[in-house]
């Protein structure tokens, strides 16, 4: 209950500093923001710290330089020891994947005008859709890590083999955009997830954006609530207008630490009339 209180919080957060942004230069860069919000959401979960902009712009600074370090360097840094490892590893691996798929998945719905909580967002299944689609399109995690090793020789359906004792890597984006999976698997299409229910948590191996199986992503669940809750906030509060003049929209991806957007999504946000924004101090 408490976590989500935070969660509530780091959004109303985030939608304030979009309204400011807008304010002073007249759109926003859709990175910043969530990696915030996503970040505080995962520091209030770890060590029940928040962080503001503006206020702990130094500690905030070197945390995102952290988290572009190589993990090496960070484990130097943290001095390592179990504990710390396993806390890392929530903040690295649960903050930039939240914050992609989070501006991955702006939309444009109307969502009545209150304020919106878990279980609203279970009652939208458009949205749920497209955090799905943008999964599928977009995995922020595309290559599945690392930590797979065949026991013994694996004969694969294709007639290849794979000898035991090898480091095996899932190529997730492959199948995502397999079109002996997937109708049309470069279209944006969210209906596909109306129509058929797709477990992307794990037990479908057609979308395992978090993974499956033993090395599956413990944060799976945190983070699809949070971006759900998120980006219907994001388009309740503001209408998302492309702005064509300085920054039109480009999909292209580069695959840094995650998956991103080559270059990053810049929209101009209207906030709307009704916007629960206007009427708070
Ligand atoms: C929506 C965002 C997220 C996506 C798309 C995502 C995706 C992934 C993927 C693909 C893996 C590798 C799974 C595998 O190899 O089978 C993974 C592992 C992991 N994720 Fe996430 N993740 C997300 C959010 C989070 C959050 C919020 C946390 C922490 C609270 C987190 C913590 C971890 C950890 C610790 C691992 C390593 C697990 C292991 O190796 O045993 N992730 N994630």
């Amino acid at each position: 209950m408490a976590h989500e209180t935070g969660r509530q919080l780091d959004c109303t957060t985030m939608l304030r500093d979009i309204a400011s942004e807008q304010k002073l230069h007249g759109s926003v860069f859709l990175r910043k923001t969530p990696s915030v919000a996503a970040l505080n959401n995962i520091m209030g979960s770890v060590f029940g710290k928040r962080y503001e902009q503006g206020k702990d712009d130094k500690e905030l600074e070197e945390l995102r330089d952290m988290m572009f370090c190589s993990l090496l360097t960070v484990t130097e840094k943290l001095q390592e020891d179990d504990m710390v490892a396993v806390l890392w590893e929530m903040i690295f691996r649960g903050t930039d994947t939240t914050a992609l798929l989070t501006s991955g998945s702006w939309l444009s719905c109307v969502v009545a005008n209150k304020t919106l909580t878990d279980a609203d967002v279970a009652e939208l299944p458009y949205l749920q859709a497209v955090v799905k689609e943008t999964l599928r399109i977009h995995p922020p995690g595309p290559l599945l890590s690392w930590a797979r090793l065949s026991t013994s020789d694996v004969q694969l359906s294709n007639g290849m083999v794979v000898p035991a004792n090898t480091t095996a890597m899932v190529n997730m984006w492959a199948i995502t955009h397999d079109p002996n999976v997937w109708i049309e698997p470069l279209e944006f299409k969210p209906e596909r997830f109306l129509k058929a229910e797709v477990d992307v948590r794990g037990g479908d191996l057609r979308l395992a954006p978090f993974g499956a199986g033993r090395r599956v992503c413990p944060g799976k669940n945190l983070g699809l609530v949070s971006v759900n809750l998120w980006v219907a906030k994001l388009v309740q509060h503001f209408k998302w207008v492309q702005d064509l003049a300085t920054h039109p929209v480009d999909l292209s991806e580069v695959l840094k630490l995650s998956c991103e957007m080559k270059f990053p999504l810049h929209a101009i946000a209207v906030e709307r009339e009704d916007s629960l924004l206007c009427h708070s101090p």
